[in-house]
């Protein structure tokens, strides 16, 4: 093929018309090529009209090639001109002979004039291009000014016959989503205020025929005599979209992403000081939000989520089973409560943990000069989702009632100290906002519409908001929210599914903070063992258990969090009981290995006393890390004295029988039995020789 292609470039036209040429090359190139032509034409006797010809034919050719490539009037001139001179001296030098001084000299000076032309014309032709192109800028900025001003004049019109105020434009701004644009006017002077126009906002829709979805609101401007009308070309909302794959680390400092406004704009939630409520009847995509909003939690390095969901836990449960029997893989939230006790037990700890810091961090306030505590992947922010939260407040029930008052206490004690809350509602929002608590913390509110409007009230979620009407957000996951620096607007918010939300807990599953020592050691024994098997074996009885995992790994401390409890097929390793408990065991040390969640323990006056059930995780904090056969050699041990029964074993059989397979000493195992008295996993009966270590499940106290 190649050799083809060389053939046929050499049969192109001999004379390139479109060679570039500079000032330079251009006079070079017509005088040597007009001296060697002369000089031959002379020698062979050509007839000198042939040279003439042949100038004409040149300026014809680069003239035609000139013209084709759109080159300025001057420039073809310059080239057409140069190979005419060059012809006409040819055939003067032909005629005459080539080799005179005169004629030398002459060809010299022709040289140096086609030269300076030539230069000329480049100089010409760049300016050319520059004006053009300029010129084309100000044609593209005067059409986009004048569909400013058409939108301005229009709206201006607009505002005055539906509004009867007399604005004037100073920008419009097209949205880069192409969902709409803004509009920044004047009021007019006398004490007109931006809400004169935000109160017409469904008539202005109306007026401009815009699509069914799509509004015209108005919002306070850059001043008090500014107002800046928000107008919706095309319905973003109506667009079912996908919550956004980029993880990437948050910090509740800087915001979290909830969802999107009506010009596609992300909108940042700050819930530093705030607490949040969310109300969104049954269908309106309220559940999907609580994932939206516990996504944007997972993905802070700042913050730890508890979630309270007494309908089964189901807000929290997707976040919890992606980690379930999966090394290397920690739930999305930091705690889950699914029943009253365990929400109780909850919120006492977040009230404990909250007064804790109020003392431990004075000096840590003192010096960073602020009263609110400086919250930081050292010092995490709890953010407690309470899903139906607003319900449990209004529940007559006895014990709802007494959760209701705790929910409250940490709303009202806990800002400053890093706790805040999430509260939603089906949709009594007037009960919940009739709380004066709830009214002052929770400044940053979703309604959730999805086209409900039984029981929505939107003047009462969102008081000193006009024109808000359920009708304007008929889609799941579409409603209004307010922040305190920004009204009440429409919004959607990305739908996200059982997989994301998978995939989410793996890929921020290294970024969730530990919570910090003071606040771990507040919260107690009941936060360290929040996923002690039996703890969450409801999780295991009331969902369907994830896939078995081929075989069950190896006890040690392994990456991450292995809730083998919950696993259908767990090889039998002995007893079932033992078996389950050196699993639960081993689970509970990978936790504490992973999250280091529990609290460092201070034998003295202030240590907890122990109760005699569940394992203290923080009884394993103060050893060294233990390496992978300490670790199995302690669940192994603990299986031993199990199986040992009713009678217990004593410090040196166990050392005999561990020692064979991981090498431990029975000073070792002395340790481990100290520990787990004292964690009331292991009781001691007798003193002296006759010591003996009985498992608890073994222990009958008579
Ligand atoms: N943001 C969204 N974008 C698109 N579709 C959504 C969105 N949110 C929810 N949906 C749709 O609405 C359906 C119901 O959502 P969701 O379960 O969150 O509603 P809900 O208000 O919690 O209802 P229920 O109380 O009955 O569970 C979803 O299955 C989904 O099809």
């Amino acid at each position: 093929m190649a050799p083809k292609t060389k053939k046929k470039d050499r049969v192109g036209p001999p004379l390139d018309w479109q060679a570039p040429h500079g000032p330079v090359t251009g006079a070079l190139s017509a005088t040597t090529g007009a001296l060697a032509l002369a000089t031959t034409g002379a020698a062979t006797g050509m007839p000198p009209s042939w040279a003439l010809a042949a100038g004409a034919a040149g300026a014809l050719g680069h003239g035609l090639a000139a013209v084709k490539r759109r080159l300025p009037g001057r420039t073809i001139a310059t080239r057409a001109s140069t190979w005419l001179v060059a012809g006409g001296w040819t055939t003067w030098a032909v005629a005459t002979g080539p080799l005179s001084w005169t004629a030398l000299g002459s060809l010299a000076t022709l040289g140096v004039g086609i030269g300076a032309a030539t230069a000329s014309a480049h100089l010409h032709e760049e300016a050319r291009d520059l004006e053009a192109a300029a010129s084309a800028e100000r044609e593209m900025a005067r059409q986009l000014g004048a569909e400013r001003a058409s939108i301005a004049a229009e709206w201006t019109d607009r505002v005055q016959r539906v509004c009867n105020v007399a604005i004037t434009v100073v920008g419009v701004e097209q949205w880069a989503s192409g969902a709409g644009y803004s509009i920044d006017a004047q009021l007019p002077p006398g004490g007109t205020t931006w809400d004169a126009i935000a109160r017409c906002s469904p008539a202005l829709s109306g007026d401009a025929r815009l699509p069914h979805g799509c509004t015209a609101t108005a919002t306070p401007g850059i001043d008090q005599g500014r107002v800046i009308i928000d107008v919706t070309t095309r319905n973003v909302l109506a667009d079912e979209t996908a919550y956004p794959a980029d993880y990437s680390p948050l910090s509740l400092l800087t915001g979290i992403p909830w969802g999107y406004r009506s010009n596609a704009e992300e909108i940042l939630v700050h819930l530093r000081e705030q607490c949040a409520l969310i109300v969104g009847p049954t269908g309106s995509g309220k559940t999907n939000m609580v994932h939206a909003v516990l996504a944007g939690f997972a993905r802070c390095t700042d913050g730890l989520t508890w979630v309270i969901d007494l309908n089964a836990g189901s807000a929290g449960l997707p976040w919890v089973r992606p980690a379930l029997g999966v090394d290397g893989v920690t739930p999305g939230v930091d705690w889950l409560a699914a029943d009253p006790g365990e929400a109780m037990a909850m919120l006492e700890a977040a009230i404990r943990l909250a007064k804790a810091r109020k003392v431990e961090y004075q000096q840590l306030m003192a010096d960073a000069n602020t009263d609110l505590l400086p919250i930081s992947s050292q010092i995490p922010q709890v953010m407690l989702v309470i899903d139906e939260g607003a319900e449990i407040l209004a529940s007559p029930d006895r014990e709802m009632r007494k959760l209701g008052e705790k929910i409250l206490e940490v709303i009202r004690i806990a800002r400053a100290m890093g706790v805040r809350t999430v509260l939603t509602a089906l949709g009594s929002t007037g009960t919940v906002l009739g709380n004066l608590m709830i009214r002052r913390e929770a400044k940053t509110r979703v309604a959730l519409t999805g086209g409900e409007t039984e029981g929505m009230d939107l003047s009462k979620m969102f008081p000193g908001s006009r024109g808000l009407r359920v009708d304007q957000a008929p889609y799941k996951g579409s409603g209004f929210i307010s922040t305190p620096t920004k009204p009440a607007g429409l919004f959607k918010t990305w739908r996200i599914t059982p997989h994301q939300i998978a995939d989410i807990v793996r890929a921020t599953s290294d970024r969730h903070p530990t919570l910090d020592a003071p606040s771990a050691k507040a919260a107690g024994r009941v936060y360290a063992e929040r996923w002690n098997a039996d703890r969450i074996a409801w999780i295991g009885t009331s969902t369907p258990t994830p896939p078995a995992p081929p075989a069950l790994p190896a006890p040690g401390p392994a990456g991450g969090l292995n809730l083998s409890a919950h696993r259908n097929q767990q090889p039998s390793a002995g007893p079932g009981t033992a078996d389950e408990d050196a699993l639960a065991k081993l689970f509970r040390e990978q936790i504490d290995a992973e999250f280091a969640t529990a609290p460092e323990p201070r034998p003295g006056p202030k240590a907890e006393p122990r109760a005699a059930s569940g394992l203290n995780l923080s009884a394993h904090r103060d050893q060294q890390p233990p390496a992978d056969t300490d670790a199995g050699a302690k669940d192994a041990a603990l299986v031993l004295i199990e199986r040992a029964g009713k009678a217990g074993t004593g410090a040196s059989a166990l050392a005999r029988q561990l020692h064979p397979d991981y090498g431990t000493a029975r000073s070792t195992v002395h340790e481990w039995l100290q520990e787990w008295v004292q964690s009331g996993d292991v009781i001691k009966v007798g003193s002296g020789t006759k010591t003996r270590y009985v498992h608890r499940s073994q222990h009958t106290p008579d």
